[in-house]
């Protein structure tokens, strides 16, 4: 059990601070979240969170309910006389020019740095360039009223968890802990000893930082690379799609990553810009290893325009050019493990394409309804099963725009009976059976599939 006299402060209570605040609490912390949103504020004060996450509302209700957890606008307004561990959960995005944007960092730092006792703990577990950690203890050794660094524990300790599954996650993945100096790594492995199962200290902060960047590059990366394999299939005339599950097949040393209709959320479109933010000079060869994570970062955001042209040419080849209804499956930025946030979705531009068109109507199971109008898409709902949508509007062209499981029981005989004539379907994440869907007499394409009827004419996995 953690030491009860160490009270946790995590300021912002985003996808990152508030699962991480359920856990701590969860692990026997007492623990206050610092939101500033007043909308979020209210819900959690209610137990409400703003998003899913497997067991988190129950969590944050029943640690508010033994008195563990409460939530406070700012630590003005709360009484920190019990906290010494105080994590920054932050947000940390691009500015309007592509560079970092640490100013919500820079305000919550500056916050706790007037309120720092001797022998407190300062953790930044924002995603940030490497040398931003340092940058911020300049200012808290320029604020603060203790002795910096001998009064203080500061280190960097990123999150890696997948939203969707991040409670789960929190537990099972190894947390890196990446100090200022030898008592700081020893105190952040203290701090996360009760929520990981594994700790990793490395002895720095900007190893911590450079960590989690080299994580989604190369992430991105090899998102890009699978993209890119499914365009040169194509134009190849084979179906990327169906090449890339049989070059993995049974070959344990490619890991080859399937094609899809773009790569959103708050993190992978930034975090690659943020490691490229961490060179100072380049020039030779860093200047090409900029130059390769640049162009998988072109490559990624590409894609949704690549999607956007293959549903043009649908609507061309079937002799549609206006009056087009629409219905876009999937406007959350991905669909497994499920979640709410539409940032970066790559179904905003897929919208606005078919919106030139005609009528654009959208479904996601875990999107509110404001959010997928937010979009400027009109939100529907099924009845009882998804294919329902398909009773109550007659659509020219479905677009399935992110991989949540849902999408695949779509019932093609009613969805065929339900459409226009010459229908069409346009999948962003290879969810449906090709074969089933073109016999059936949809127009069916597939990003990163093959552009031509693309009959599969043999596709055996001998084992025997
Ligand atoms: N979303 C994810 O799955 C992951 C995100 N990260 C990183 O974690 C950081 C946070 O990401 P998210 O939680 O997704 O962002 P978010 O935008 O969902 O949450 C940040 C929250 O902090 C609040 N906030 C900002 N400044 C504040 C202040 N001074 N006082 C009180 N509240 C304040 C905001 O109102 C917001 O609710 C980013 O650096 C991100 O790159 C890292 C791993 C996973
Ligand atoms: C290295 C790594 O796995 N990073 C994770 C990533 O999680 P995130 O929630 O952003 O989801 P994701 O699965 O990376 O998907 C991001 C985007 O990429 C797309 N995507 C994903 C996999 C794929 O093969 N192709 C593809 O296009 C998704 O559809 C989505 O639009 O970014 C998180 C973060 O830092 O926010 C990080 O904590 C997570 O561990």
């Amino acid at each position: 059990m953690p030491d009860p006299d160490t009270g946790i402060c995590v300021i912002g209570q985003g996808y990152v601070g508030l699962t991480l605040t359920a856990a701590m609490a969860q692990s026997g912390y007492d623990v206050l979240g610092i939101e500033r949103d007043e909308e979020k504020l209210s819900d959690l004060q209610q137990g409400i969170p703003h998003f899913d996450e497997t067991g988190l509302k129950e969590t944050i209700r029943t640690q508010q309910k033994i008195g563990k957890l409460r939530f406070r606008k700012s630590l003005e307004e709360a009484d920190v006389s019990d906290r010494s561990v105080y994590i920054l959960a932050v947000g940390s995005p691009l500015d309007e020019n592509g560079e970092p944007d640490t100013s919500a960092l820079e305000s919550a730092i500056k916050s706790v740095s007037t309120i720092l006792e001797p022998e407190d703990t300062v953790i930044i577990r924002s995603t940030i360039s490497v040398g931003t950690s340092r940058e911020m203890l300049e200012i808290l050794k320029r604020e603060a009223e203790i002795d910096i660094p001998e009064e203080l524990y500061f280190l960097h300790a990123p999150e890696r968890t997948v939203q969707g599954d991040a409670l789960a996650e929190i537990h099972n993945l190894p947390q890196v802990v990446g100090g200022y100096d030898e008592k700081s790594v020893d105190r952040g492995a203290e701090v996360f000893s009760h929520t990981a199962d594994v700790i990793i200290e490395v002895d720095s902060p900007e190893a911590a930082e450079m960590i989690k960047l080299f994580d989604n590059t190369y992430r991105d990366i090899n998102i890009a690379i699978g993209n890119a394999f499914g365009e040169i299939a194509r134009q190849n005339d084979l179906d990327g799609q169906r090449i890339i599950k049989l070059a993995n097949a049974g070959y344990d040393r490619n890991s080859i990553m399937q094609p899809g209709a773009g790569v959103g959320g708050g993190c992978l479109p930034k975090d690659p810009y943020l490691l490229m933010n961490s060179v100072d000079e380049a020039d030779g060869l860093l200047d090409s290893v900029l130059q390769f994570i640049d162009t998988s970062r072109n490559i990624n955001e590409s894609m949704p325009d690549v999607t956007n042209a293959i549903i043009r040419d649908a609507l061309t080849e079937t002799g549609r050019e206006d009056g087009v209804r629409s219905l876009v499956l999937g406007v959350a930025f991905k669909g497994r493990p499920g979640t709410n946030d539409i940032r970066n979705t790559p179904a905003e531009p897929i919208i606005s394409e078919l919106s030139a068109y005609g009528t654009v109507d959208a479904y996601d199971p875990l999107v509110e309804d404001e959010k997928i109008s937010s979009l400027n898409a009109r939100s529907v709902e099924p009845d009882d099963d998804l294919t329902s949508l398909f009773e109550k509007e007659v659509y020219d062209i479905v677009v399935i725009m992110n991989d949540n499981p849902l999408f695949e029981n779509l019932d093609l005989h009613r969805v065929k009976e339900g459409m226009a004539k010459r229908p069409i379907i346009i999948d962003g994440w290879n969810l449906l059976p090709k074969t089933t869907v073109k016999q059936l007499g949809f127009y069916y394409d597939v990003v990163g599939g093959q552009k031509s009827s693309g009959e599969t004419k043999r596709e055996t996995l001998r084992t025997d």
